[in-house]
């Protein structure tokens, strides 16, 4: 069974056919295992000594779904080549051919692979196993006939959701549920299922049909409301997107018109839904996601394994360090957390015990874990049990003094094979090492790095790892290995102020801050950037949330590492004199309502904005702003977003141009239905980016021009035609 080739295996035991899927690592359902598979059960069929069947997944696991790989394709034609007529017929043979079937689940069922399992007469999973519908996910909608099995059942409520948020369900939920009818330990998956196909053949137990149950199924008006319902919600959550709503289309004609139309429906819905762009672009994140895991020279050097870390010491209990200590106690890492003094240390423990609380009251964890996670925490006030580490992640303020002195206390302090690294946001990794012995070429240099999380660090998706340019491949393969072990997505990065995050999110700050200071609302902007493009929430109401005076602080270091390109304004240092650093002090752009938090616009904030406009002398005093509509809005935040985006591919801040993509849609929130960042700046085109950045360079004036000025890369590929996804050509990386 070691066979790479997508097959679908046939073996029969004591009267039963037991059909294995195996095309590895998750048994994808690649065409030729959908052949595969239909001329296995043809066979099953045929078969006189067979009396019924047993479907199952080799790998440890049942199927992942469709394969994905034919969604890019291009020989495999839209939707992937997906070939309805075949897969109706499978899950039609499976449910009605002569003989019934049993699934036999493990590991995942997800997507196809769960609609496959839905098609047979009864379902047997081994504990943890995960079942779920995540096409949506994909830009999709089920196309195996899941819109009208699921629903089916577990009831129209719990299907809607579960194809809305793409949230898979464990074995153990799913046999309350009745998605599976047992629940069994691994070593007794294939005889219990075969015990129970034996069953039904012999009428001892009833055969089930799926798609022509009702009874989960509620009266149609009920169901019809519920529909509504879900509509608004998808809405709600999906910002006028269009194949959650194929999605309920296809539902709704099952509920109305019975199953079998509403396989027709959903065949139909499938089609107009990967024919979006929406599809195309989820699917780039998809393989870019997880392409940031391989690494040239790190993750290809054969022989090269990572080390285990079994210890990490956090230096700094705030925000940052307390949340990077819950992100590997989470995981099982044993952590030093070293703090000052011990007020400071206590409240550093405090908030780790805050953070795994507040996943206790969401259901996420016991609290017996919770005890567990914050049992494997030791406080310190010094170096002397540094010896235990094998990594350090340094998590004080963004001072380079301080930043500096401690690097040349842990050399001392730590192992030699211990990693050295620093959560700085923006300072350049060899400064922060600067005073280790010999400096950014001494020896512990091989084993220094950025380990850039994202606050709340417990919570956010990504894990910015700076190389400099002598970190070895080991260590950052180690800190490879402790990032997935956390459930981070790392982003291997080169080491520069800003790194990639945060040198696409500086343009995006200071535009908005200049449309401010040209007169427009910010509260407009923000209304736009959030509700129109799909930001979480706009430059504004971010910095609210960051702090003005973190903002100032982390500007201060592009307007010094990038003086050429930068817009200084005096809006943000206004905020901070007059002490409105955002949602921590209660008010900044916005006010915030004292008990629930929630930020409404403050008519308070109209005399720093027109302080910070005559300082500016952009538009002459009493002058209308500028006439710019919600695209032009758009235009003028998101193009010096692109053209920095363009600059860290050009330098090869970035490994690859899809790195930047994961970057901007997991810790900046850039909308994953755009693609990420370069991925839509090519749908939108560089030669309209590079004309839109000259026509604002032209209305700001020579003294900001160079805030709008094209780079080098951007103008060649609007010259060109080449793709800014492409990366540019080898030799031109720095
Ligand atoms: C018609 C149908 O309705 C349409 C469909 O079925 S569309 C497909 C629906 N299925 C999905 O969306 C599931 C996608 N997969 C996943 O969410 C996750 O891979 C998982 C939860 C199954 C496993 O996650 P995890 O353990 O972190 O492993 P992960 O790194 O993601 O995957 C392992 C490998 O399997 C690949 N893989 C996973 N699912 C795949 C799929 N459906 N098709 C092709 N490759 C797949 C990944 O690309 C990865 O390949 P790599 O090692 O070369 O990078």
């Amino acid at each position: 069974m070691a066979s790479k080739k997508p097959e679908a295996f046939y073996r029969v035991e004591d009267g039963i056919a037991i059909i294995t899927l195996n095309y590895p690592p998750l048994n994808a359902l690649h065409p030729l295992l959908l052949r595969s598979l239909f001329d296995q059960l043809r066979r099953a069929h045929s078969d006189p000594t067979v009396q019924a069947v047993v479907l199952t997944g080799a790998n440890n696991n049942f199927c992942a779904g469709f394969d994905i790989n034919q969604f890019q394709n291009p020989d495999a034609g839209a939707g992937g080549g997906i070939d309805n007529t075949i897969n109706d017929s499978i899950c039609e043979v499976l449910e009605g051919g002569a003989k019934p079937t049993v699934a036999a689940i493990q590991g995942v069922a997800l997507g196809g692979g769960l609609e496959v399992a839905m098609g047979c007469n009864a379902r047997i999973a081994t504990p943890g196993t995960r079942l779920g519908l995540p096409e949506l996910q994909l830009g999709i909608i089920p196309g195996f006939g899941g819109t009208q099995r699921l629903p089916r059942l577990v009831g129209l409520a719990k299907a809607a959701e579960m194809m809305l948020t793409s949230t898979p369900i464990k074995a153990e939920a799913g046999l309350k549920l009745g998605l599976v009818d047992a629940v069994v330990p691994a070593e007794q998956l294939l005889p219990a299922a075969r015990a129970l196909a034996r069953d039904i053949a012999a009428g001892r137990k009833p055969r089930l049909y799926s798609l022509t149950r009702t009874d989960k199924l509620p009266a149609l008006g009920e169901a019809l409301a519920t529909i509504e319902m879900a509509r608004a919600e998808a809405n709600r959550r999906a910002r006028g997107l269009r194949h959650p709503q194929l999605c309920l289309d296809a539902i709704q004609a099952g509920i109305e018109r019975g199953g079998a139309a509403g396989l027709a429906a959903e065949g139909a819905a499938f089609a107009a839904a990967a024919s979006l762009p929406t599809h195309k672009a989820l699917v780039h994140i998809f393989f870019a996601q997880r392409s940031t895991k391989k690494v040239k020279g790190v993750t290809d050097v054969p022989g090269l394994k990572p080390r285990p870390i079994r210890c990490v010491a956090v230096l700094g209990g705030g925000l940052m360090g307390s949340g990077i200590a819950t992100a590997l106690v989470l995981a099982g890492v044993e952590v030093i957390l070293k703090e000052v003094n011990q007020g400071f240390l206590d409240a550093g423990m405090g908030r780790i015990k805050a953070n795994l609380q507040s996943r206790v009251k969401k259901g996420a964890m016991t609290s017996e874990a919770a005890a567990k996670a914050l049992s494997l925490v030791t406080g310190a006030l010094d170096y002397s049990g540094f010896g235990a580490a094998d990594m350090v992640i340094e998590a004080v303020i963004e001072d380079i003094g301080l930043k500096q002195r401690i690097f040349a206390d842990l050399e001392k302090s730590c192992r030699p094979d211990c990693i050295l690294s620093t959560n700085t946001s923006t300072i350049d990794i060899d400064l922060v090492g600067a005073k280790m012995q010999g400096g950014p070429t001494g020896p512990a240099a091989s084993r220094l790095l950025g380990a850039h999380f994202f606050s709340p660090a417990h919570v956010m998706p990504l894990l910015e790892i700076v190389r400099t340019s002598r970190t070895s491949p080991q260590v950052l393969l180690d800190t490879l290995a402790l990032s997935s072990r956390i459930k981070k997505t790392p982003v291997v990065v080169g080491n520069c102020t800003g790194f990639a995050v945060n040198r696409v999110f500086f343009p995006y700050t200071m535009s908005a801050v200049l449309l401010a200071d040209l007169g427009l609302d910010p509260y407009r902007i923000d209304t736009v950037v959030a509700g129109k493009f799909g930001m979480p929430m706009g430059p504004f109401r971010l910095n609210d949330l960051v702090g003005s005076d973190i903002g100032l602080h982390v500007g201060a270091n592009f307007v010094t590492s990038f003086p050429e390109r930068v817009y200084v304004s005096r809006l943000i240092p206004l905020l901070n004199e007059a002490k409105r650093l955002g949602e921590k002090t209660g008010k900044g752009f916005y006010k915030f309502d004292s008990k629930t938090r929630k930020a409404s616009p403050d008519p308070e904030l109209a005399p720093l904005l027109a302080e910070s406009r005559k300082a500016a002398g952009l538009v002459q005093p009493g002058a209308k702003p500028p006439a710019l509509t919600d695209a032009d809005i758009l235009d003028f935040i998101f193009f010096p977003v692109v053209n920095e985006g363009c600059r860290v591919v050009a330098e090869g801040i970035v490994d690859k141009a899809a790195d930047m993509d994961v970057a901007s849609v997991m810790a900046m929130g850039f909308p994953a239905v755009k693609g990420g960042l370069i991925f839509w700046a090519d749908l939108v085109g560089a030669q309209r980016i590079v004309a839109r950045l000259r026509q604002f360079a032209a209305m700001v004036g020579p003294t900001h021009a160079g805030f709008f000025k094209p780079c080098e890369y951007l103008v060649a590929a609007a010259e060109s035609g080449r793709k800014l996804s492409a990366g540019p050509p080898a030799a031109a990386k720095l």
